[in-house]
């Protein structure tokens, strides 16, 4: 988030025709939930597409990025890397370790679809389990980024959106930001 070192979170294995939803899910709860870029590896064209769209629709910064080579990115990232799966240490047992970390050197959060290469468990800095059960990347990276920041997140501006929504007890209201 703002005044802290960059989170870039790297949707790793997407399958087309598969994953569309899921992709598409990752890139825009890593944009809602405080990330500063998503990288989507497989060429995912449209999800990469519309989380730009909603990027424009409702403010950022984010970036959206592409990678063929998602190895390469994570072997060269400069800062350290978090890889989520339902097989690592328990999420509440390493925030406090990866958050100061995060203070000093930005951070890759990998999430994965399907089975995750060896290599990425290796290469990690901290496998991170939310549980230790079997459930989603969604899921599990909204956990971690709200932990991540602890709360921080849900308060963030954002910076030149077409429109706002303007919380309500009961209904919808969506405003040009001109008019609020
Ligand atoms: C549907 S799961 C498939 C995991 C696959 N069976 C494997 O061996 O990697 C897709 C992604 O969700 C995330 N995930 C699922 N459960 C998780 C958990 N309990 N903790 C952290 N991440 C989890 C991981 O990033 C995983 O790569």
């Amino acid at each position: 988030m703002k005044d802290s070192p960059q989170v870039t979170v790297l949707r790793l294995g997407h399958r087309p025709g598969r994953d569309e939803r899921m992709t598409t899910h990752v890139g825009l709860t890593a944009r809602a939930l405080g990330a500063d870029k998503v990288v989507l590896a497989n060429a995912a064209r449209n999800q990469a597409d519309t989380v730009i769209d909603i990027t424009d629709r409702f403010g950022g910064p984010f970036d959206v990025a592409s990678t063929e080579e998602p190895k390469r990115l994570i072997r060269d990232f400069e800062g350290r890397v978090v890889h989520l799966t339902m097989y690592g240490e328990p999420v509440q047992d390493v925030e406090g370790d990866v958050r100061a970390a995060h203070a000093e050197e930005p951070l890759l959060v990998v999430v994965g679809a399907e089975k995750v290469p060896f290599e990425v468990y290796e290469h990690a800095d901290w496998n991170v389990g939310v549980t230790n059960q079997p459930h989603s990347e969604v899921a599990s990276l909204a956990v971690f980024l709200d932990r991540l920041f602890e709360g921080r997140e849900l308060d963030r501006d954002w910076e030149n959106p077409d429109r706002v929504v303007v919380p309500q007890e009961t209904g919808k209201r969506v405003v040009d930001p001109d008019e609020e």
